[in-house]
């Protein structure tokens, strides 16, 4: 087992046919350690939630390389399909929520999807998440009557429970007020360390770099800053 959970390398990609056919990724190099928290920023349009989707097994590696959990994805389509979406946890901005369910049924969801433990156990591991969210007097209730950010918090509980090894999350704490988006961030961080789980995180929110091993800026497909973020630091700052 390498230290890396993702490695890309030399990841191109592109959108549209014939004259309408545009570069989207150029030349991407990256590689993400094991249980660190990455997030990518840049302008809109510069190719974030393309990068993010083609890591997340969501999107076709049309030119370049990745390896994800030491399995090679390039040209190997089956892999994302079978086994390793497993393994991957989304969040994504629009929550996707089912309607006619509760919050806790909507994260038992998550584990379902797996067929991993019974009732009981699934009850107790959504009901744990949504409590550590915030979300402990809610657990009955429907996405209708959920906040904006109750329901973003529903969908990061539903990402979390099935302990993935690498979460994927495009703009998760972008309907959250400040305490509520620090709390949810700080929980992924948590979980990176006590399970090793690997987050790459899409934000506009600067007050997540904070927490942030490490942030990597794309600006027109390319990546035009790669550093450690604060988080990093602060670590570092604690061995020595
Ligand atoms: N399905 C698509 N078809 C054609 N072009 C696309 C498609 N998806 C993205 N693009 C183009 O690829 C480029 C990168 O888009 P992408 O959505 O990855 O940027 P982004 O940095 O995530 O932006 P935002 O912050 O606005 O979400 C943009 O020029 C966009 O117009």
């Amino acid at each position: 087992m390498t230290d890396a959970a993702i490695s890309v390398r030399n990841l191109d990609h592109f959108f549209g046919e014939g004259e309408a056919r545009k570069q989207a990724l150029f030349d991407i190099n990256l590689e993400i350690r094991r249980g660190t928290l990455t997030i990518l920023m840049g302008p809109s349009g510069s190719g974030k939630t393309t990068l993010l989707t083609i890591m997340g097994c969501l999107r076709e590696v049309q030119a370049g390389r990745i390896r994800l959990l030491d399995e090679e994805l390039s040209g190997s389509d089956e892999t994302c399909r079978t086994g390793m979406r497993r393994r991957l946890g989304f969040i994504f901005q629009a929550h996707n929520l089912h309607d006619s369910l509760t919050a806790r049924q909507n994260v038992m969801m998550g584990l379902q999807v797996h067929g991993r433990g019974d009732t009981a156990k699934q009850t107790q591991a959504a009901d744990h998440l949504l409590r550590l969210l915030g979300l402990g007097e809610r657990m009955d209730y429907r996405p209708a009557n959920l906040s904006g950010g109750q329901k973003q918090r529903v969908a990061i509980a539903r990402a979390l429970v099935s302990n993935p090894d690498i979460i994927f999350a495009d703009e998760p704490t972008a309907a959250l007020d400040k305490i509520s988006g620090m709390a949810a961030v700080r929980l992924f961080k948590d979980l990176g360390r006590a399970r090793g789980t690997t987050t790459v995180m899409v934000t506009h929110d600067p007050r997540i770099l904070d927490l942030a091993d490490r942030v990597v800026t794309l600006e027109e497909g390319r990546i035009v800053a790669d550093r450690a973020g604060a988080g990093e630091l602060r670590e570092r700052a604690e061995v020595l």
